[in-house]
């Protein structure tokens, strides 16, 4: 029945090429999750949730514009789901005066932990934050407590540099140099070998990784001496591919010599054990059933044609699943008190803290591992340490920072034997 119906609206990076077009794989699990958060039936009995999307392109000022659009034409949105660090930024700042909860599948950017600027942010997306206390914790494992970092100047990395700054010097960890660069990292690289860096943590994209390693290469800052730190969620073969598109003037075999042995970590975004989720599938069944609606869509997944967000995917089902799980709390509260949901007016202060306190509660195993938020708003995350061994990432174990838990399998190698030091040790003459 239409007076039945809660609806959200949902911003998809689709088409377009700056940034990340993850909407690809998100919009059709977001369906996926819509299917089946309507097919349970103790969850919202008697209504049906229903999205209204729209594309930004992961331009934030389209987004803005898919974001009014939403707001300003009927039916009566009661919140917003949204993409890419640039357009939740946007949306999410100017949510709070439609008393809107926005919740971003695909926003990793630490400015968004802000509850000053998006007082009703939350995310799936863990922030790219959640990766230090990870490096902190492998830097102590290994003794290492003199670091130097090399960073892309976006501000995606500028704002998480500053926080490992923070996290090392809590940690008694010296940072001996910092160096950053826009397009060109070859200076950069240079001036790590003159300070003799031996453990350096690398913050860039994948365009830019293969300058770096190519540069590595050519200053010999690789081999048995030196440990590389890079951001695990580049595709696997990304130190072997593009290389004549890109003008990187190293060979493959080169590329592979300097990328032989670097650590990475990233945020697990697929459940990784058989769990059964709220949905009742475990994330293998989701991948199973994503991968049947992707393949209608017309990619080719049999020959690894990915659209770009497969990874982000668990995220987006997620969310759907959080607003589903929020609501449902929203209304038996409201009932209580002869109101509903779907009175929910844009200037409903009230019935906006409601769906704010419930989400901000909300806990539950999904397709994407335990979903929990932070009084930030933050995706509470777990994060994957792996090594290229032999050319090939392999998994070496997993970080709960909530926990300060290391699962660790033992298999890291190193190409000298042993683990590499942090510096020059200059060995006393007797
Ligand atoms: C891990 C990555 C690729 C980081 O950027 C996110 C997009 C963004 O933050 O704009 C999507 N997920």
């Amino acid at each position: 029945r239409e007076d039945n119906v809660l609806h959200i609206g949902g911003i998809f990076p689709i088409a377009g090429e700056g940034g990340w077009q993850g909407g690809q794989a998100c919009m059709p699990a977001a369906n996926l999750a819509l299917e089946d958060v309507n097919n349970e039936k103790n969850l919202l009995p008697g209504f049906t949730l229903k999205l209204h999307s729209n594309d930004s392109e992961c331009e934030p000022g389209l987004g803005a514009a898919v974001m009014y659009n939403l707001l300003y034409n009927p039916p009566q949105k009661l919140m917003l789901l949204a993409g890419c660090s640039t357009v939740c930024t946007t949306v999410a700042e100017a949510a709070k005066m439609w008393n809107l909860v926005v919740l971003c599948y695909g926003a990793s950017s630490p400015a968004l932990s802000d509850r000053n600027r998006f007082p009703t942010l939350f995310r799936t997306h863990p922030s790219a934050t959640v990766h230090n206390p990870t490096r902190i914790k492998l830097l102590q494992k290994f003794g290492w407590s003199r670091v130097a970092i090399l960073q892309q100047t976006e501000e995606v990395f500028i704002s998480t540099v500053e926080d490992l700054e923070n996290r090392c010097k809590e940690a008694g960890i010296e940072i001996v140099t910092r160096q950053s660069f826009l397009t060109d990292p070859s200076d950069a690289v240079r001036n790590l070998r003159r300070q003799d860096a031996r453990i350096i943590v690398g913050l860039f994209y994948v365009v830019a990784a293969r300058r770096v390693l190519c540069e590595i290469y050519l200053n010999g800052l690789y081999g048995k001496s030196y440990v590389w730190f890079f951001i695990g969620w580049y595709e696997d073969n990304w130190f072997e591919v593009n290389l004549d598109k890109e003008g990187i003037s190293c060979t493959k075999e080169q590329m592979r010599q300097a990328a032989e042995g670097h650590l990475t970590t990233e945020a697990l975004m697929w459940n990784q054990n058989n769990d059964t989720t709220i949905s009742g599938m475990t994330s293998e069944d989701f991948r199973q059933r994503l991968n049947r609606a992707l393949k209608k869509d017309g990619y080719d997944i049999d020959n690894n044609r990915y659209p770009e967000g497969y990874q982000e995917a668990p995220l987006a089902y997620d969310a759907v699943w959080s607003v589903a799980l929020a609501f449902n709390k929203t209304m038996d509260r409201l009932s209580k008190q002869g109101k509903s949901l779907k009175n929910f007016t844009y200037n409903d202060k009230e019935m906006a803290d409601e769906i704010y306190s419930a989400i901000n509660s909300t806990q539950f195993i999904g397709v994407s591992g335990y979903v929990a938020f932070s009084s930030q708003g933050d995706r509470i995350a777990l994060t994957q340490i792996e090594q290229v061994i032999d050319g090939k990432y392999a998994k070496l174990g997993y970080y709960d920072t909530q926990m300060d838990n290391l699962t660790w399998h033992n298999m890291e190698r190193w190409i000298g034997g042993k683990v590499p030091q942090d510096r020059t040790i200059v060995k006393k003459l007797l």
